[in-house]
């Protein structure tokens, strides 16, 4: 079941169009990711897919209802993560969680939120003393306190440390656990990989793509290289030519670099072995979703 839907979303601020034609759709418990440069939409098209900003043109359905029409009734299922200048330095964790959780007709019990996200020995602690990381604990904390159908988490891990950052996917992967359907907003490559099911690639205002991490790394996926230093003193290259996949074998001496598309390493190792030849410093170039931004949009990907 689809728990999102948008559908030819447009979006201008002072007659420039920020938003073109975008459309996606988020099923039930997925973790659906929108990646793209600064400034592409993204912030955009989730606020709007929010309700907070109303777009020009286009349909959004969340759990089937309009999300600005329909706003107080979506409140209760839709959990949105605060941004940073959201909460009063002096507030304590354990009051942020308690006046949350009475925004709510029928919360959960936010005591047990904060053991479950470890904030229990933090409540105390006020909110302008947290560390990045521990805010990022607990904006995750507060979105989730209504017991959500649907939560939105935008720019989740930005400015954190690389420590804080694989900690905050770790939240992630429980609130999926949970079931929860997440909409989570990244500029990061390696975010989205780790974390969602699907990606929709948003550049310029629009989607520029639409598939699972995997997909586009493998869509339009250009030819692979294969390296490594072979270990005697035989010409692997009429060896090796002739198997599937492989487009050229290049040799320097030791030194071989294999081309191919697909599968072509599995067969190259199984050859390389069924000859009895040993290589090492072996490594495979994949590519990466960085590699599939540019074949997507011609250029790099700028944060
Ligand atoms: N209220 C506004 N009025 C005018 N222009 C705006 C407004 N909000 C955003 N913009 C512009 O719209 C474009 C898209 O902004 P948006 O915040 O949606 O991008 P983003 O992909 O979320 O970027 P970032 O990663 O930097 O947050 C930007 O050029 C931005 O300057």
């Amino acid at each position: 079941m689809a728990v999102i839907e948008v559908a030819n979303l447009r979006k201008t601020y002072s007659g420039r169009a920020v938003l073109e034609d975008v459309s996606f759709s988020v099923q039930e418990g997925e973790v659906f990711g929108i990646l793209g440069p600064n400034g592409a939409g993204k912030t955009t098209t989730v606020e709007c897919v929010e309700g907070l900003r109303r777009p020009d043109a286009g349909t959004i359905r969340v759990l089937g209802l309009d999300p600005v029409r329909d706003a107080r009734a979506l409140r209760e299922d839709v959990g949105v993560q605060l941004q940073q200048t959201q909460l009063p330095e002096n507030l304590k964790v354990g009051e942020a969680l308690d006046l949350y959780a009475s925004f709510y007709r029928a919360p959960r019990d936010w005591r047990e939120l904060q053991e479950e996200w470890g904030l229990a020995e933090l409540r105390r602690a006020r909110f302008g003393k947290l560390s990045g990381g521990q805010r990022q604990r607990l904006f995750i904390a507060l979105a989730l306190v209504g017991d959500p159908k649907v939560v939105f988490l935008d720019e989740l891990t930005t400015g954190l440390d690389p420590q804080a950052r694989r900690s905050t996917w770790e939240l992630v992967k429980r609130v999926r656990a949970r079931g929860v359907t997440t909409v989570l907003v990244s500029h990061f490559m390696d975010e989205v990989e780790e974390l969602c099911d699907r990606v929709a690639v948003i550049d310029r205002g629009t989607v520029v793509a639409l598939d699972t991490p995997a997909g586009l790394v493998g869509a339009d996926a250009g030819p692979q290289q294969m390296r490594f230093t072979l270990l005697a003193d035989t010409d692997p290259v009429p060896l090796l030519s002739a198997l599937p996949g492989i487009t050229a074998v290049d040799r320097d001496g030791a030194h071989v670099t294999v081309h191919g598309t697909g599968d072509f390493a599995t067969a190259v190792a199984a050859r390389l072995a069924q000859e009895h030849l040993l290589v090492t410093d072996l490594r495979i170039d994949q590519r990466s979703l960085e590699d599939a931004f540019i074949a997507l949009t011609g250029r790099p990907f700028d944060h």
